[in-house]
């Protein structure tokens, strides 16, 4: 099988000589096609640059890095990828309806260069373009389709940023803390509706996060990470049921989940404090 997102021996380094940071070492990390996987871990040990090298955005120094079996440039051509920043960056000047609906009319092109590069999709291109109207509608936005993005709160902006991102149908959606900037309850409606629209697109999901309950409540998998040099110390499945809705929070197991984790990322940070 191809593995939607594959990291083998990765290294990256930022600077040169005394002053180089090793952001990233030896990093192996396997997402199958479909799972929904949270990076979390203290500030600094390389979630989000693991992200930007998924995502294209920068190149490793060492090893490789595949998506559906073909480099994070040819996967972005293809429009293989989707990334929500922890900003919305919606255009200020078009609409919540033409926001998510103008990436669409942009790409065009993207589906003959999937095809050229085979069948690496894991999508099911008969499918064909998502109804954005439904989309919006499932995300509570169905009053706001004709408004400005100035017109929202940061919670409905960041929703229409995470439809114009499902909106593409892209096989593996990137996500840098996305609700890091919304209050708590804003923060668990959303991702219901994460969740929802995930188990609806089968989408992959490669998720920063700072919380733990978050982590817990999202993914099937959770890998912790550790500073100085960033790697992977550690990866947790999460083995409860879905669809995981608020009674989840009463099941002792998410809470032994979120010990566990909480207990890797305290030795994650004593790990950072002796380097
Ligand atoms: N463009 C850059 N130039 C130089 N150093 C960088 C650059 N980007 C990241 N770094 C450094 O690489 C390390 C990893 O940064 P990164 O942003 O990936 O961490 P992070 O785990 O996402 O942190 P946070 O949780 O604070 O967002 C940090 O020490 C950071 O200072």
């Amino acid at each position: 099988m191809t593995q939607a997102v594959e990291l083998a021996s990765v290294r990256k380094v930022y600077g040169f000589g005394p002053s180089a940071m090793v952001a990233l070492n030896d990093v192996e990390l396997t997402i199958e096609p479909g799972r929904f996987v949270s990076l979390i871990g203290p500030s600094g040990c390389g979630k989000s640059t693991l992200l930007r090298l998924v995502a294209g955005l920068e190149s490793a120094d060492a090893g490789t890095v595949s998506v559906h079996g073909v480099t994070p440039e040819e996967a972005c051509a293809a429009k293989l990828i989707g990334l929500v920043p922890q900003s919305p960056a919606l255009l200020p000047w078009l609409s919540v309806l033409k926001n998510v609906t103008l990436p669409h009319k942009i790409n065009r092109g993207a589906a003959g260069r999937r095809e050229r590069i085979g069948a690496l999709s894991a999508r099911d291109e008969s499918r064909g373009a998502p109804d954005m109207l439904a989309l919006l509608d499932k995300a509570g936005l169905s009053e706001a389709v004709d408004k400005l993005p100035s017109q929202l709160s940061g919670g409905m902006q960041q929703r229409a940023a995470i439809v114009r991102a499902f909106g593409l149908q892209p096989d593996v959606l990137l996500m840098d803390e996305p609700f890091s900037a919304l209050d708590e309850f804003t923060r668990e409606s959303l991702q219901d509706q994460l969740l929802d629209l995930w188990d609806e697109l089968k989408t992959t999901v490669l998720f920063v996060t700072h919380s733990v309950s978050e982590a817990v409540r999202l993914s099937d998998s959770v890998v912790v990470m550790a500073p100085r040099p960033g790697r992977i110390v550690d990866w947790i499945d999460i083995d409860l049921p879905r669809p995981r809705n608020q009674r989840l929070f009463e099941d002792a197991r998410f809470h032994e989940y979120e010990d566990r984790i909480r207990d890797a990322l305290h030795s994650a940070w004593r790990s950072a404090d002796a380097a």
